[in-house]
């Protein structure tokens, strides 16, 4: 390649020249040979032994991350035939514990090249040696940046071997998770600016300092703790990191917590042999089964080392759940923060769960089976039953955390293994009855909820229950989304208890899908109304988010819109200011 021939502001361009795609320095010479370094796939084997394993004889994070990170960087030096270094890895959630005398498998690629970066998808599987059986250990995706020339930054040549449906799809994937990536930190400032208002939730009674964890710890760079290019290794780093946040949660637990995933890592600038690595890391808060460990890592060469001068490298933050261990309890303790910083990481740690979470349930493309049922005669009380009992399960969940709340409106989630729902709670100048009466009026929702472009009566069932027909705007450039939905409604059966707008997809005949527009389905969502005084109400609205409902919340879901609270705002203008008429129309 010749450099000058390709600059471009700065850039210099990769071609498709033989040696990148491997054909130059094919050892083998052999057709076998070349098609092997042809695949995009890089693929590492490994069997646990004791010296990867924690004293409970598990494979420790540290040593799977530094696997992880070896692999991603063959897989990203493949691509672009040139020494490439870790920028970030989003978030790992490790689904499944590893033990000594189990296989790895580690699998990555270069699921698609940007300009100077390109995303890599590792995969890892855990065999049973004894009964062949794989597991999922974790899907984990690294953003590499080839190594800059001097100062020219270079431009990689794009991935062009697709060929099956997946790669297709990663692929696809790729740019959005790379949109959610960079937009992190804004996502992050711009919640962290709201964040005040969840100083309401916080634990004020809690006994135990986050002080108390806090964990200081030093490291030599040496030539083993370098890549082959003389920075020392990514997941080296990460591994020291892993080790200085156990060390730190399990100050709070008292035991040894297990660790379930990790936030985003961003490496911030490399770090050399000779260096030496100041590991800081506390615990930032606890929930109700987790908790978050921030470290930070800064660097100093010898001479920055006597000028007290540090580089800092990186920050992460890790995920730890209670042990499940039945001798330990399954709940963390909650923490309280002595000073200004610590109530700013106690807060920070809320925001990121709450973008965790998100980018976890956006990104995670489930695929999921028909949710709706057929409406027909022998089924119609049981679904009817069906819809309000649903919802009134999912209004008595616990685990409810706020998300982001404003005077009158606060919003909260709940995640119960891999199904997240959200709520929206609203203070209201209305009576319950008033509010019940015009919200269970599907109709009426497309003036106050701009999410709904249409909502026709299909059937009427009775009095109570209703089939609907609704139709919703195109969000990202999709086709525009409908839903047949049944609304149950129901009165309360004694004082104390809550009006109930229950809804959920069904199928009839007499709504086909329509070609024009993408047929989506809600599982469980509705309006719980109770009686705050005489003349107002608490309205809770739920939604059990679906991938075909996601689309809508997605951009609140991960901060960068305040869509649920603009929405909560127009229901509750709607409902105190409706004219008389409208309510005499019931
Ligand atoms: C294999 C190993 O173990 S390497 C050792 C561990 N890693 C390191 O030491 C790397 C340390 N970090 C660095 O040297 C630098 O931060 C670099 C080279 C990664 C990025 O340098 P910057 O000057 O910040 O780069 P710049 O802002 O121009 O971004 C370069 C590209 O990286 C992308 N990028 C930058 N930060 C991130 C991030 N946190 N996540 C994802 N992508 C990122 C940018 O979007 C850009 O992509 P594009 O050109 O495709 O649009």
């Amino acid at each position: 390649m010749n450099p000058d021939s390709s600059v471009l502001n700065g850039t210099v361009d990769i071609v498709n020249e033989g040696h990148l795609n491997g054909t130059a320095g094919d050892s083998s010479g052999t057709e076998e040979g070349k098609s092997f370094n042809m695949m995009p796939e890089v693929e590492m084997c490994q069997s646990v032994l004791p010296c990867h394993a924690n004293h409970k004889g598990r494979l420790s994070a540290g040593q799977l991350l530094k696997w992880i990170d070896i692999i991603a960087c063959l897989a990203a030096e493949k691509h672009a035939g040139l020494p490439c270094v870790t920028a970030s890895i989003d978030d790992i959630q490790f689904e499944e514990t590893v033990r000594v005398g189990q296989i790895i498998n580690i699998k990555a690629k270069v699921n698609r090249a940007f300009n100077t970066s390109m995303e890599v998808g590792i995969r890892v599987v855990v065999q049973d040696v004894l009964t062949g059986v794989l597991k999922r250990v974790c899907v984990a995706y690294s953003t590499f940046v080839a190594k800059p020339v001097g100062t020219q930054k270079i431009r990689l040549k794009p991935v062009d071997c697709l060929t099956t449906a997946e790669d297709h799809l990663e692929y696809a994937l790729a740019s959005e998770r790379r949109r959610l990536r960079l937009y992190n930190e804004d996502a992050f400032t711009k919640l962290m600016q709201d964040s005040h208002l969840l100083k309401a939730n916080g634990k004020e009674s809690s006994q135990i300092s986050t002080e108390r964890t806090r964990v200081q710890s030093i490291e030599l760079v040496l030539p083993p703790h370098a890549n082959h290019h003389g920075n020392t290794f990514g997941g080296q780093i990460m591994a020291w990191m892993e080790n200085a946040a156990t060390v730190a949660a399990s100050r709070l637990y008292g035991t040894y917590p297990t660790l379930k995933s990790v936030d985003m890592f961003k490496f911030r600038g490399p770090s050399s042999v000779g260096d030496r690595l100041v590991f800081k890391a506390i615990v930032n808060n606890t929930f109700q089964k987790s908790l978050e460990v921030g470290v930070r890592v800064e660097a100093y060469d010898c001479e920055e080392w006597t000028q007290g001068k540090a580089r800092h490298i990186n920050s992460a933050f890790l995920i730890y759940n209670a042990s499940s261990d039945k001798a330990h309890t399954q709940t963390f303790p909650s923490v309280k923060y002595t000073s200004k910083d610590g109530q700013r990481r106690y807060l920070a740690a809320i925001v990121r769960k709450r973008i965790r979470l998100a980018r976890k349930h956006i990104l995670s493309s489930k695929e999921e089976g028909p949710l709706s049922v057929p409406w027909d005669k022998s089924n119609q009380v049981y679904l009817s039953y069906n819809n309000v009992a649903a919802l009134t399960v999912l209004a008595g969940k616990h685990g409810w955390e706020v998300n982001s709340s404003q005077p009158k409106i606060r919003v909260y989630m709940n995640e119960e293994l891999d199904t997240l729902s959200v709520q929206v709670e609203m203070h209201v100048r209305v009576s319950s009855l008033q509010a019940f009466f015009l919200l269970s009026d599907l109709s009426l929702r497309p003036s106050w909820d701009r999410h709904y472009s249409s909502c026709e009566e299909v059937q009427v069932v009775n009095e109570d229950d209703k089939l609907y027909h609704i139709t919703c705007p195109a969000v990202n450039k999709d086709k525009p989304r409908d839903f047949v939905v049944l609304m149950s409604r129901r009165q309360p059966c004694k004082e104390g208890d809550s009006y109930i707008v229950a809804l959920r997809s069904v199928t009839v005949a007499s709504v086909p899908p329509d070609p024009d527009y993408t047929r989506s389905e809600v599982l469980c969502a509705g309006f719980l109304i109770s009686d705050a005084s005489s003349a107002t109400c608490k309205v809770s609205y739920y939604n059990q988010v679906t991938s075909g409902v996601l689309p809508y919340i997605a951009g609140n879901l991960a901060g960068w819109s305040k869509s649920m609270e603009e929405t909560a705002s127009s229901c509750i203008e709607f409902l105190e200011n409706v004219t008389d008429q409208k309510i005499c129309a019931f």
